[in-house]
């Protein structure tokens, strides 16, 4: 049998998700209509005799959460746990942490994917892929072509052409190394542990013999600086070039998700998939139904005026209402939000609860990556360039009331705010 776990991270992290990550853990904000998570549950629930999905993380138990996975357990039949360490543990020590939880019952090979990627994730071929690689416990990293200038943003991987096995492995390189990247998912069989533990020891040995030092990123805690290990730079470093990692390529989708425009990038992906895995989610052009132009995702409860023009790359979220003549491009409309007649949203991701006044404009610039290099990722942009805001995708935060008539550009507006005129390049807090 198999198993999948999801690396959900926690809350400090997501901070270029703000203010969005204020309301939603990051992993449950919707993308092409449905959490994040979810576009990982599904595709697990798929493969034959997966008998559980544990999630991974360091956020306090919390409503949504526990929320979302009971109705994703009653969806998709499978057992799905959150498991919660006790600090941040890294991406090799979570799963070393619960290595009993993921062992037990005996599965013979286990998936383990970061929550903030986008892909079609092509389990069932990593699977075969395996069978056909290496020895029958070999590992397996997903990897995907990226630019040369971009790829040094991600884990790089250097394969042998003939066999597919990992020759080298460096996270985040300064220079160029390889143009094959880590997408963040991976098949492991259970003797991954043997590995993480070795590092797990070796970690207590220098604690032992260097108590003092390293103590100000764990606040003196010992046992937390054993045990915080990262699987990029710990584990498949050193496994690189034993016979043991191997990298299966993929052409299809992928992307990573860490600010709301990669975000409304990866809503866009996963809308185009829907012709293929959920056509009944794309909304139709219908009588007495609004315009719909290319790939969009409205939830049954949106209430949408017959005039009003959405898409392409739209979703529009629960109990969302859309007034007369409105038009909507590139973007993610959250639940109770309410767009009133004859207003605009370019680029945005209007939050939950908001109000956008009648003829008013609320534009953002896109950060998509370039279209004509078939290679290129979206950009992790930062908030600042040179002093100033770079201009990004608007966001609205939850309950942000904007006034009829005024025109808001590329801006990030904190929630609970009720702004009284038009503002251009900011941030209001
Ligand atoms: N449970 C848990 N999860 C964690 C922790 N730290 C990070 N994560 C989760 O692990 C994933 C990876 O997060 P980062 O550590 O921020 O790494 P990254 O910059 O996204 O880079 C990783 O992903 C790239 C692909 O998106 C890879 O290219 C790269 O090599 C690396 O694996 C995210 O889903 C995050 O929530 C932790 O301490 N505990």
């Amino acid at each position: 049998m198999l198993k999948s776990v999801i690396l959900i991270g926690g809350p400090q992290k997501g901070t270029r998700f703000r203010p969005l990550s204020f309301e939603v853990p990051k992993p449950l904000f919707p993308v092409a209509g449905v959490p994040m998570l979810q576009h990982h549950i599904e595709e697990c629930a798929k493969v034959p005799n997966m008998k559980e999905i544990l999630l991974i993380g360091f956020y306090q138990p919390n409503e949504e959460l526990t929320r979302f996975m009971c109705s994703a357990q009653q969806e998709f039949k499978i057992s799905i746990r959150y498991l919660q360490e006790y600090a941040a543990l890294g991406t090799g020590g979570g799963i070393y942490h619960f290595r009993d939880q993921i062992l037990s019952g005996g599965p013979e090979a286990f998936f383990i994917m970061n929550a903030d990627v986008c892909s079609e994730f092509p389990l069932p071929e990593m699977l075969n892929f395996q069978k056909e690689h290496g020895e029958p416990s070999s590992f397996v990293i997903l990897g995907t072509t990226a630019n040369r200038k971009q790829s040094m943003n991600y884990g790089c991987i250097v394969e042998n052409q003939q066999t597919n096995e990992v020759l080298h492995y460096v996270e985040k390189p300064s220079t160029f190394v390889s143009d094959i990247i880590n997408c963040g998912i991976y098949l492991f069989t259970p003797e991954i542990f043997q590995h993480i533990g070795a590092v797990f020891q070796k970690n207590q040995q220098d604690m032992l013999l260097y108590p003092y030092e390293g103590d100000e990123q764990t606040n003196g805690n010992g046992w937390h600086r054993a045990e915080a290990i990262r699987l990029e730079q710990d584990i498949f470093t050193a496994l690189a070039g034993q016979g043991k990692l191997y990298v299966y390529k993929t052409p299809a989708i992928w992307s990573q998700i860490k600010s709301a425009g990669s975000a409304i990038y990866a809503s866009r992906l996963y809308l185009n998939q829907y012709h293929k895995t959920h056509p009944e989610r794309l909304a139709t052009n219908k009588d007495g139904g609004p315009r719909i132009s290319g790939n969009v995702y409205i939830h049954p409860t949106a209430n949408i005026d017959p005039t009003a023009v959405l898409g392409p790359n739209v979703s529009i979220g629960t109990g969302v209402t859309i007034g007369a003549g409105v038009r909507v491009r590139e973007s993610i409309i959250l639940h109770g939000a309410t767009l009133q007649d004859h207003s605009c949203v370019l680029n945005c991701i209007v939050g939950w609860d908001s109000t956008i006044g009648k003829w008013a404009r609320v534009e953002g610039t896109p950060s998509d990556p370039n279209p004509n290099d078939p290679y290129a990722k979206i950009d992790s942009e930062t908030l600042f360039r040179d002093g100033k805001l770079t201009p990004s995708i608007t966001i609205l935060g939850c309950n942000v009331t904007i006034p009829a008539e005024v025109i808001i550009l590329n801006s990030i507006v904190l929630p609970y705010k009720d702004l009284n005129r038009s503002f251009k390049n900011q941030i209001i807090l």
